[in-house]
């Protein structure tokens, strides 16, 4: 290795290198691309159209006829729902750094996790959004650029569904397509049931208990949806769900009516995976439960759906139907069990790759 970090190669043969026997090449890199779902530029509805557009047009999200599903997209739901999510991102939003809190979380983790793999030459840590900014093939090309010939993409799901996991591999593979000397690559797994990732959970949510002057009765692990139809079709993502939570009830010590398992966020007609998180909570609301916890395991970072669904939305209606004790656990976010988590299943993909 010379002083400029750049390999120098004796080439074996003339015809491997026709025009020179002694070439200098870039040193390998290895890179580590974190992915999460996206997040529209701004609130505003051009902003939210755009983002909203890319979304829900996405096959593996939506998974309609287009002839059925256009008509609704482009006569109704870019009308109306831009106004609607625009207002709900409002007041979420991360004003300081004038973006949604889970592009502000995804740009801090590979910020730390480039910390923490200092101890390792030549990894360049980037991240990427499945929709919106910065795009995972703006990425993978300054990855690219970078001299990284070897690359580990990390979508940021814990359970794996075809509507998250599946259509980041899809749109990394689909950037891929496009080069010439493609990079050698691994994709991390779901990781439902992995060690570091209950525990930290279990840990993350000791410690909020720890601060609260109540005790709930009940605490709700509430994931995000997917219709049933999808499930129904071979999505292993409600038993990957089911699989966290019983994990985490066994390392907490609690029954299955202590810690409940509901799903949020439906969007349209068909049913979803239920019990559905909103009922639920009215419901234990209305039966006399007076102190209840929620927090979102299939969410690696916070985000509208747990700030916004959880942290408002669903309080509010709690305490509309009589309960009177509500709290909502942070996502594991960029925090020392959060990166811990994050740091394990990148070094177990690196090895082989890097000393
Ligand atoms: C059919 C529609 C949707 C499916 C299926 C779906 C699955 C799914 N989504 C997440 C994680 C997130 N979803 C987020 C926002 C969001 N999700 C949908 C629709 C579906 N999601 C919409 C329309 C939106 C936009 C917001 C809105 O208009 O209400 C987010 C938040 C993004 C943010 O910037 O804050 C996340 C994260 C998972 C894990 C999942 C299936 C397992
Ligand atoms: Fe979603
Ligand atoms: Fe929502």
């Amino acid at each position: 290795m010379s002083a400029t970090g750049r390999t120098r190669v004796k080439r074996a043969s003339a015809a491997e290198a026709p025009c020179a026997n002694d070439i200098v090449l870039p040193t390998p890199k290895v890179g580590v691309l974190l992915v999460n779902l996206g997040t529209p530029d701004g609130t505003d509805f051009t902003s939210m159209r755009r983002y909203l557009k890319e979304f829900l047009s996405d096959k593996r999200v939506i998974e309609w006829p287009r002839a059925i599903w256009y008509p609704v997209l482009y006569g109704i739901v870019l009308n109306t729902r831009p106004t609607k999510s625009g207002s709900n991102y409002e007041r979420i939003w991360n004003r300081e750094k004038n973006e949604s809190p889970l592009r502000t979380f995804t740009h801090s983790q590979a910020e730390k996790l480039s910390g923490v793999l200092k101890d390792q030459p030549n990894i360049v840590v980037d991240w990427a959004m499945r929709y919106g900014q910065p795009s995972i093939e703006t990425v993978l090309t300054r990855l690219r650029e970078q001299g990284c010939q070897r690359i580990v993409m990390f979508p940021l799901y814990p359970q794996y569904s075809a509507t998250t996991t599946a259509t980041v591999n899809d749109k990394f593979f689909e950037a891929l397509m496009k080069t010439r000397f493609m990079p050698a690559v691994r994709t991390v797994p779901s990781y439902e049931d992995e060690p570091v990732y209950i525990d930290a959970l279990a840990r993350s949510i000791e410690k909020h208990l720890a601060t609260l002057d109540f005790e709930p009765e009940v605490v709700i692990a509430s994931y995000h949806g997917i219709p049933q139809s999808y499930a129904k079709r071979g999505d292993p993502y409600p038993s990957h769900c089911l699989t966290t939570s019983r994990l985490l009830r066994e390392r907490l010590g609690w029954d299955e009516k202590k810690l409940q398992t509901c799903f949020q966020s439906r969007f349209g007609p068909e049913e979803w995976l239920q019990p559905y998180t909103d009922k639920t909570i009215e419901q234990l609301a209305r039966d006399g439960v007076k102190s209840i916890a929620v927090f979102n395991p299939g969410f690696v970072s916070d985000c509208l759906e747990t700030l916004d669904e959880i942290g408002n939305e669903a309080a509010e209606s709690f305490h509309e139907h009589g309960g009177v004790n509500f709290s909502h656990i942070p996502c594991l976010n960029d925090s020392a069990e959060g990166m811990s988590v994050i740091e394990t299943l990148v070094r177990r993909e690196l090895q082989g790759w890097v000393r």
